[in-house]
């Protein structure tokens, strides 16, 4: 069986180093092939974006274009339909076969909301879920919502092995390199005129700047 591939979903608005953090240690940690960014065109779930999809899907791909274990996939972005991430495993599994591992990778502060995604506990027929620690979000069974806690008391696995021997139905945790860096901190910085330089790839920022992106009118 081929490695499992990470899923990694964001509105990414902008993309940031604590994304990219995320994604590569995931990788080591959890033994996964490569990771597949997915960009939210509308999501459902938030006020809308600051920025254009077309324009985040942009900063995705200059951000992840040196690694080559990154790939960018422009589905939801290219959709006009809400950016439910059931539906994105559904046609991941219709692309990648019954067999490959998947593993959803989320924030922990995304895994505390997952009990109000659309059809949420069909995730977990699609694929496993990894959840990386985040700067002031706890990830114990204690902290979350009942429902919640109950699949994650039911679906734990302490052993990252377990993300290859299936296809999905796991949880699994894993310990990032601590990073206190959001996106809204980052639109806060440039909508006051200040720097967000080191909070983000340069690439990054030079596509912010040669767009006049988050920018007080
Ligand atoms: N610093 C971080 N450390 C760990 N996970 C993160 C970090 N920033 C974002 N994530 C995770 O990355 C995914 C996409 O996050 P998102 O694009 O909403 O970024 P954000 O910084 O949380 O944005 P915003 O501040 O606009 O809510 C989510 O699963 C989120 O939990
Ligand atoms: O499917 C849903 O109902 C759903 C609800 C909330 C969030 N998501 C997905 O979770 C990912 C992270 O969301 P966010 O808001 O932290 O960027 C992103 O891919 C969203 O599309 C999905």
């Amino acid at each position: 069986m081929s490695d499992p591939l990470g899923i990694f979903g964001g509105t990414f608005d902008p993309v940031h180093y604590g994304h990219l953090r995320l994604a590569e240690e995931s990788m080591a940690h959890l033994g996964l092939g490569g990771v597949r960014w997915i960009p939210a065109g509308n999501p459902p779930h938030r006020d809308t974006p600051q920025v254009t999809a077309a324009q985040r899907l942009a900063m995705v791909r200059t951000a992840t274009q040196d690694n080559p274990r990154f790939s960018v996939d422009p589905a939801e972005v290219e959709s006009q339909a809400p950016s439910y991430t059931v539906q994105t495993l559904e046609r991941l599994r219709g692309e990648l076969g019954a067999q490959q591992s998947l593993v959803l990778l989320v924030g922990a502060d995304a895994f505390a909301g997952l009990a109000s995604w659309h059809r949420w506990t069909e995730i977990f027929d699609l694929a496993h879920v990894a959840v990386s620690h985040r700067p002031g979000f706890p990830v114990e069974a204690a902290s979350l919502p009942k429902a919640l806690s109950a699949q994650f008391s039911r679906r734990r696995m302490l052993d990252v092995g377990a993300l290859k021997a299936s296809p999905g139905g796991a949880i699994v945790t894993f310990a990032m390199t601590q990073l206190a860096i959001s996106a809204t901190q980052i639109r806060k910085l440039l909508a006051n005129d200040l720097s967000a330089r080191y909070l983000l790839p340069d690439s990054v920022l030079d596509y912010i700047s040669s767009h006049s992106l988050y920018r007080n009118p």
